[in-house]
């Protein structure tokens, strides 16, 4: 395979957004610092970018809390993007009133936000994250679901046609629907649960391939064993596809009474997990120090940016949020070195310009302040 297409934003326009009630910012490097105090708009404006793909961002936020209080029309956020098409225009925005996001592609309405992942596949990484590894199963779900959404852009969709199909069942449990009702949701049910199981698994192999010979890098970031976990996937080991969707329907026909009583489908792709590991100490990635768990987030996430590299032939851009702070000066070094190498356009934040003295030659360090974006000027 050939040299991924090196993708990055060149500039991003704010209209009423969060803070922003109109801010502009020209992009001229692949590594960007945004630096500025807390509260001063470093995370709106990774937030934006998140917008700029599939999914609901990296608030996971209503679509009408993004407007800038008080402003009497909607938001938007409009960029440039360079990548294999040349300079690509992309937008997206919303009005109070709309259903959903407007998305707009070099000055026309596109179908969908998976559209925009033609042009740019987009991942972060957040304080909110650091307890990924403690937490609930459904976040690490979830970020494997975007970790699996980079490399194969039909598993939003996939993700999201499954959990409406899901509602629908257990609707109709509730309701006390008819058999021939939950016959037709569990048939359209089992196919997709078969498919986002599939894309999960080849991400998850994709990965630990690939970090199996980070190990070899030398990076200072503990290597993480990721597993797919849960009680579908057991059952589906080594089980061809067609036979796991037959199973899959029959198991949901015969627990329809205790689904009923739990008032939910327990069973099933939406329940898995995200099992992490530190490989070099043996355990679970959750009895790893607070800094080791974001060693191996970081590990994790430069091993997957590898992965969609390859895979989908462009480089991810990655918003890593306030990621250098907790880092000590060697590994905080260590990481923008293999960000350079690996030609990822990467806009992080932070709240103090010392954390990027250590960027390469040529990144661009940005101030947020005021609600705009300037040029950042040592005092
Ligand atoms: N819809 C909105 N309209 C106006 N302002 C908003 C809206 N949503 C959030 N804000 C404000 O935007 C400001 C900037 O928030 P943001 O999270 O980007 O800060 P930050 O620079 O990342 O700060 P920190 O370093 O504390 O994480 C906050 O003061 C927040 O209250």
């Amino acid at each position: 395979m050939g040299e991924p297409v090196q993708v990055a934003l060149s500039s991003l326009t704010l209209t009423d957004f969060r803070n922003y009630e109109q801010a502009s910012v020209a992009f001229g490097a692949r590594l960007v610092a945004l630096v500025g105090d807390n509260g001063s708009g470093k995370t709106n404006l990774l937030e934006a970018v998140s917008l700029l793909t599939a999914g609901r961002g990296l608030r996971r936020a209503q679509l009408d809390d993004i407007r800038r209080q008080g402003a009497p029309a909607g938001w938007s956020v409009a960029a440039r993007v360079e990548g294999a098409a040349g300079e690509t225009r992309i937008g997206v925005g919303h009005a109070p009133g709309e259903t959903g996001r407007r998305v707009r592609i070099d000055g026309a309405d596109a179908r969908s936000s998976e559209q925009l992942l033609d042009y740019m596949r987009v991942l972060w990484l957040l304080p909110a994250m650091d307890g990924l590894f403690t937490g609930a199963a459904g976040d690490r779900r979830r970020f494997l679901d975007r970790l699996v959404l980079a490399i194969d852009p039909g598993h939003g969709r996939r993700v999201a046609d499954l959990e409406k199909t899901l509602r629908a069942r257990n609707r109709l449990l509730e309701e006390g629907g008819s058999a021939a009702f939950l016959d037709a949701v569990e048939a359209q049910l089992a196919p997709l649960a078969v498919a986002v199981g599939f894309a999960r698994r080849e991400t998850v192999a994709l990965l630990q391939a690939r970090i199996r010979q980070q190990g070899d890098l030398g990076l200072p970031f503990p290597l993480a064993g990721v597993e797919l976990a849960g009680e579908f996937e057991r059952d589906c080991e080594g089980v061809p596809a067609y036979d796991i969707e037959d199973r899959y329907r029959e198991q949901l026909a015969a627990t329809r009474m205790r689904d009923r009583a739990a008032g939910r489908t327990l069973y099933g792709p939406h329940r898995s997990d995200l099992a992490v590991r530190h490989l070099a100490k043996d355990m679970p990635a959750a009895l790893a120090s607070t800094g080791e768990q974001k060693a191996l987030l970081i590990g994790l996430v430069l091993a997957h940016a590898e992965v969609t590299s390859q895979t989908a032939g462009m480089t991810p851009v990655l918003l890593l949020d306030e990621v250098a702070a907790h880092l000590d000066p060697g590994r905080r070094k260590a990481l923008f070195s293999r960000l350079a190498e690996l030609g990822l356009q990467v806009l992080m934040t932070g709240t103090d310009s010392q954390l990027f003295v250590d960027l390469p030659e040529g990144s661009q360090i940005l101030k947020v302040a005021q609600s705009t974006i300037s040029p950042y000027m040592k005092d």
